[in-house]
């Protein structure tokens, strides 16, 4: 066989490491420096597996069974899973509580992830409606619409799904209104938490939910792929069936899921999630912050407003009038940041972007802030 390696010789991420990465996608899953050398030792495949007696969930060494407790009273659910991502979390929970054609009913900014889950669990679906431009938020009244709606013509209702975060405007749902509706018509209800859990406090007791999907390389400062299901003790036997032939491996795990490096990450960052979560009115600050003085500058804030979420979506005109006499056309914005140490924003766009300064210090918000006046006052 004839394959040339000396392309995986030197594999960086191409990434200058001092840059500010504005990505709201990569933000929530950056680690701190501590779990950086905590996870250094366990490079190797399948090196959570030490002293495996059986089952991933179990293994007390690293202290995951404790760990996964932990996580359980930090969500405020009642058992966890790790899973490799939300999307996982959420296909467990179609591909064990709902049987082959029945409806999942769910908000119209739900993420693809929800509509590929429920696709490969062979479920339709019923989305609900959201507001129009510029705000976009769900309405909540909307879930009980279209459950009577599916009721009356006679289709079975087997999840409601909810996006705590939508990842396109950043916009917070109102989990309690939905949590309500859901209980009152007795369907079990799934909160998908990839852009919540993590970032900002969460009570799923408090919010009535059955179901939290997380996803640790999103918002729990986790390697990637890894993420959560954690759920309500009255669908354990449901969701967590373990299989005939091998009775200690939960089929919806495919007997385990995160092996390695991923797992331990985000064990090992929990206690700087404990610890960030409790910071969620300061980050709503600098988010803040940013809108109002960025807005001045010719951009538009979408979604709801003021902004409850770090993710920040702009409309840019103004971007788009540079573009058109920059030599550089569409390209002017990128290569500008980044000659001042600024990353993350998608290359070429002018007519929109989304931003987050999650994380970020003061300064470094400050100098976001001025770095993008200093290139439209520049330009324009
Ligand atoms: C709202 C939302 N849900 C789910 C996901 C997918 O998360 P994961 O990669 O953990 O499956 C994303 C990713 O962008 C998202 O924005």
């Amino acid at each position: 066989m004839d394959i040339n390696t000396d392309k995986y010789k030197n594999i960086t991420r191409n990434l200058e490491r001092e840059m500010i990465n504005l990505n709201p996608i990569q933000r929530g899953g950056i680690l701190p420096t501590e779990s950086k050398k905590i996870i250094y030792e366990y490079w190797d495949g399948y090196s959570v597996c030490d002293y495996c007696s059986g089952r991933l969930d179990q293994i007390e060494t690293p202290p995951i069974n404790e760990f996964l407790e932990d996580m359980s009273k930090f969500l405020g659910m009642d058992i966890t899973r790790p899973t490799h991502g939300a999307r996982e979390s959420k296909y467990a929970v179609m591909n064990s509580i709902c049987k082959e054609g029945d409806y999942v009913v769910l908000d119209g900014n739900a993420h693809y992830t929800s509509y590929v889950a429920l696709e490969r669990a062979k479920l339709n679906y019923e989305k609900t409606d959201i507001e129009e431009y510029p705000t976009f938020r769900v309405i909540p009244e909307s879930y009980a619409e279209k459950i009577d709606m599916l009721e009356d013509s006679k289709k079975n209702i087997g999840l409601i799904l909810l996006t705590h975060v939508d990842g396109n405007y950043g916009n917070v749902a109102d989990v309690e209104k939905v949590g309500k509706i859901a209980k009152s018509k007795g369907y079990p209800f799934l909160l998908n938490c990839a852009y919540s859990a993590g970032r900002m406090p969460i009570d799923g007791k408090k919010l009535n939910v059955d179901f939290i999907a997380a996803s640790g390389h999103k918002s729990m400062a986790a390697s990637g792929p890894c993420g959560l299901l954690s759920i309500n003790k009255k669908y354990e036997n449901e969701v967590l069936e373990t299989s005939k032939v091998n009775v200690l491996k939960e089929l919806q795990m495919l007997g385990c899921t995160s092996r390695g490096i991923p797992i331990l990450s985000l064990m090992a960052s929990f206690e700087h999630l404990i610890e960030r979560v409790k910071k969620w009115d300061l980050e709503l600050e600098k988010t803040r912050k940013v809108v109002n003085e960025l807005e001045p500058l010719g951009f538009k804030q979408i979604g709801e407003k003021p902004r409850n979420h770090d993710i920040i979506r702009f409309e840019t005109p103004i971007l788009d009038e540079i573009a058109e006499k920059d030599k550089r056309r569409g390209f002017f914005f990128y290569e500008e940041l980044k000659k001042r140490g600024i990353g993350g924003i998608r290359r070429g766009v002018t007519k929109e972007f989304k931003m987050s300064v999650y994380g970020l210090t003061n300064t470094q918000v400050d100098y976001v802030i001025n770095s993008m006046k200093s290139i439209i006052n520049e330009l324009r």
